[in-house]
């Protein structure tokens, strides 16, 4: 029995929507997870996560054990509490932001090692030690075993041997996961753009069974069509019974392919560092907030929308705040991305609820690529 259920309440085509249940809260799906790095969604409270619709937010264990770390985190009482998030947290295991973030490291049958980004401390993260930071330390929800994701492009016989160690760290991340009734686990599908690696790494997920499939090694420089060839097959290799996470995705229309080929759940850090930087994103497609034609125009980014930051502020104002370096600037355009985000994946849960999904992709395409 899994310990968080899954409802499929409609499905359009090879859409759903649905709800994962946990005891923290339903996640409505489609769902989008704001990326909370070091305890913090950047330059946004919680409870303007919380205004925007997000059901779950994602932690790194990568960043949360380097600084301040995972012990630290669990004397003071576990990541929800140290942050105030008394919703569901997922947690990555780590081992995609060593190979992203930390200058050196290492990486063999046991273990990665590396040295910290921070202060170049030594550290080691195994298949156990990463369940126990983010399940028994951290206290996180849904939990991620350790997986290799490959660098893109990968020749057949590199993504083979990426795709098998991620399956062996996969049955030692399910054994020192053992079973839990207030935690799950999700397994990682890997196999770079190759379909028969895909299968078979999903073959291998399959048999020590999970309560949630990743599908990892993508938005890893293949860009759009490339990354939409492998969803054509990757989502179908994978439990239909189960959610299917995409990670590292994307752009708003990388959303709504993925969604069309059988994707539930998202994280992606592209709100909250374009809004750092000046970038709206909006149903009519991304606009730079500091292009001076935005100077003296008092209409707000979206007048429909319930979010204050999409609706209250000129984009003169919020211009003149980039412009001028104001902090508010990133906080107000965090807080307006990450809702539009989550307006996204309502509308995506309406549209398929009614039947009517593939209407919503092809406006939504016509619209926002529209120019
Ligand atoms: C979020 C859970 O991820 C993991 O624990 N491993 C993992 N993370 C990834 C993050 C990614 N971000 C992108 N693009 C921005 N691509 C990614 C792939 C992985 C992955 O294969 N494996």
């Amino acid at each position: 029995m899994a310990a968080f259920p899954f409802e499929i309440e409609a499905t359009d085509g090879k859409a759903r929507t649905g709800v994962l249940k946990t005891p923290r809260g339903d996640i409505r799906t489609p769902a989008f997870m704001p990326v909370g790095t070091a305890a913090t969604v950047k330059a946004m409270t919680v409870d303007q996560v919380k205004d925007t619709g997000a059901d779950i937010i994602l932690g790194n264990t990568y960043h949360l054990m380097l600084r301040p770390s995972a012990e630290r985190v669990k004397r003071l009482g576990g990541l929800h509490k140290f942050m105030r998030w008394d919703k569901p947290i997922l947690t990555d295991s780590g081992g995609f932001q060593v190979m992203s973030l930390s200058g050196i490291s290492k990486l063999t049958e046991e273990a990665v090692t590396f040295s910290s980004h921070v202060d170049g401390s030594k550290h080691v993260l195994t298949p156990e030690r990463s369940i126990e930071i983010q399940a028994d330390l951290l206290g996180s929800d849904i939990v991620m075993q350790l997986d290799e994701c490959v660098a893109w492009p990968a020749e057949e016989a590199r993504a083979r041997k990426g795709m098998e160690l991620s399956a062996r760290w996969a049955k030692r991340s399910k054994d020192a996961f053992g079973t839990r009734d207030t935690q799950v686990l999700f397994g990682i599908q890997q196999g770079s753009t190759f379909e028969n690696l895909r299968r078979e790494s999903s073959e291998r997920l399959r048999e020590i069974g999970f309560d949630g499939y990743a599908i990892g090694g993508l938005a890893v420089g293949e860009g759009h069509q490339a990354m939409c060839e492998v969803l054509d097959y990757a989502p179908g290799f994978l439990p239909e019974d189960r959610p299917r996470y995409l990670m590292g995705v994307g752009k708003p229309i990388d959303l709504v392919e993925a969604v069309a080929r059988g994707v539930d759940m998202f994280d992606c850090v592209l709100p909250t560092r374009s809004g750092r930087h000046g970038q709206a994103w909006t149903w009519d497609g991304p606009i730079n907030l500091k292009n001076a034609k935005y100077a003296e125009d008092e209409t707000p980014l979206d007048p429909d929308s319930d979010c204050p930051a999409s609706r209250d502020y000129s984009k003169a104002y919020l211009r003149h705040l980039f412009k001028a370096e104001e902090i508010l600037g990133q906080v107000l355009l965090s807080w307006h991305n990450i809702a539009f985000f989550q307006a996204l994946t309502a509308a995506m849960r309406a549209a398929i609820a009614e039947g009517r999904f593939e209407q919503f992709r092809r406006d939504f395409a016509a619209r926002h690529l529209g120019g």
